[in-house]
């Protein structure tokens, strides 16, 4: 049984269940099936590497059914403030809830910046500023979060939940196309600067995006990149849309993509968890 906020961010991921659930089935048979790519190389270690398809897959797979996901959000905090940005956004921008992360995610994106002592972190994608207030209700009070968004009209919920949290004096916003908002901050000299980057804009330039947080992340800091799995598209070969098909060319390059050490994970719509080596 589900109470409060929990149970009205239940009736909004129903969607995501699905599309979780068509993502693993067709992962585990597509995935575990073949090889999908060829060798590569660890170039700190000199260690050639494969992929996890590339041989058996018998481990016993999760479905995440109704009911434990029920289970999940029965035990994922979530603060009041969060709870009631969620429920805000249903109202106001009724048919794109669907856009904001799940608590889980959410969650998730908490849990790394506590436990990986973040201090100044960037986003890019706010919408209705979830994800934005549970990173930044992770940072300490003196951190940064440099939140970059081109839409004012859904900023306008952001702000308005970012100082009901009291945590406004942490953000920094860079409003406008981020490609551009992203070079301003390396042209104004802060590469190398952020712990953390959470990437979560339009999914055809991810591969840009990628780079220009590359520079503006410090070596051994974290970028999470999320939708990777894009409902279970990127392993259906009959899904050719472009979004699909830009998100499955940028999961390829990360597998040869050697200034970096990465992990996806499928949670919410997959993300990507990618360390720039130091
Ligand atoms: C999936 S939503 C972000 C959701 C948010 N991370 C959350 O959890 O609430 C994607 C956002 O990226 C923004 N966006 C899309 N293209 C952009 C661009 N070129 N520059 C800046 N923002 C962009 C959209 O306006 C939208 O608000």
């Amino acid at each position: 049984m589900l109470t409060g906020s929990a149970r009205q961010a239940y009736r909004l991921e129903a969607f995501w269940i699905k599309g979780r659930r068509a993502s693993r089935d067709r992962h585990s048979t597509r995935v575990c099936g073949r090889r999908l790519h060829g060798i590569y190389c660890d170039q700190a270690q000199q260690i050639p590497i494969g992929t996890a398809a590339g041989g058996p897959c018998n481990t016993e797979k999760l479905v995440l059914t109704d009911n434990l996901y029920n289970y999940v959000l029965a035990h994922t905090p979530e603060s009041q403030v969060l709870g009631r940005l969620r429920e805000a956004t249903a109202e106001q921008h009724a048919g794109r809830e669907r856009n904001q992360v799940a608590p889980e995610q959410g969650r998730f994106l908490a849990w790394l910046v506590e436990a990986l002592s973040v201090r100044s972190a960037i986003e890019i994608g706010v919408f209705t500023g979830y994800s934005s207030l549970a990173i930044a209700l992770a940072l300490p009070d003196n951190g940064c979060l440099v939140a970059c968004e081109k839409d004012e009209h859904c900023m306008q919920l952001a702000r308005e939940y970012w100082c009901a949290a009291g945590i406004r004096h942490k953000i920094e916003e860079r409003m406008g196309p981020a490609l551009g908002s992203l070079q301003a901050l390396i042209d104004e000299g802060r590469n190398s600067s952020f712990d953390f980057a959470f990437l979560d804009a339009d999914k055809r330039s991810y591969k840009s995006y990628f780079e220009q947080l590359l520079h503006l992340l410090r070596p051994g800091g974290v970028m999470v990149i999320d939708n990777v799995l894009w409902y279970g598209r990127v392993a259906d070969p009959k899904e050719t849309a472009k979004n699909t098909v830009a998100l499955r060319s940028f999961n390829d390059a990360l597998l040869h993509d050697n200034r970096v050490s990465f992990s996806m994970i499928p949670v919410g719509d997959g993300m990507t968890l990618c360390r720039k080596k130091p």
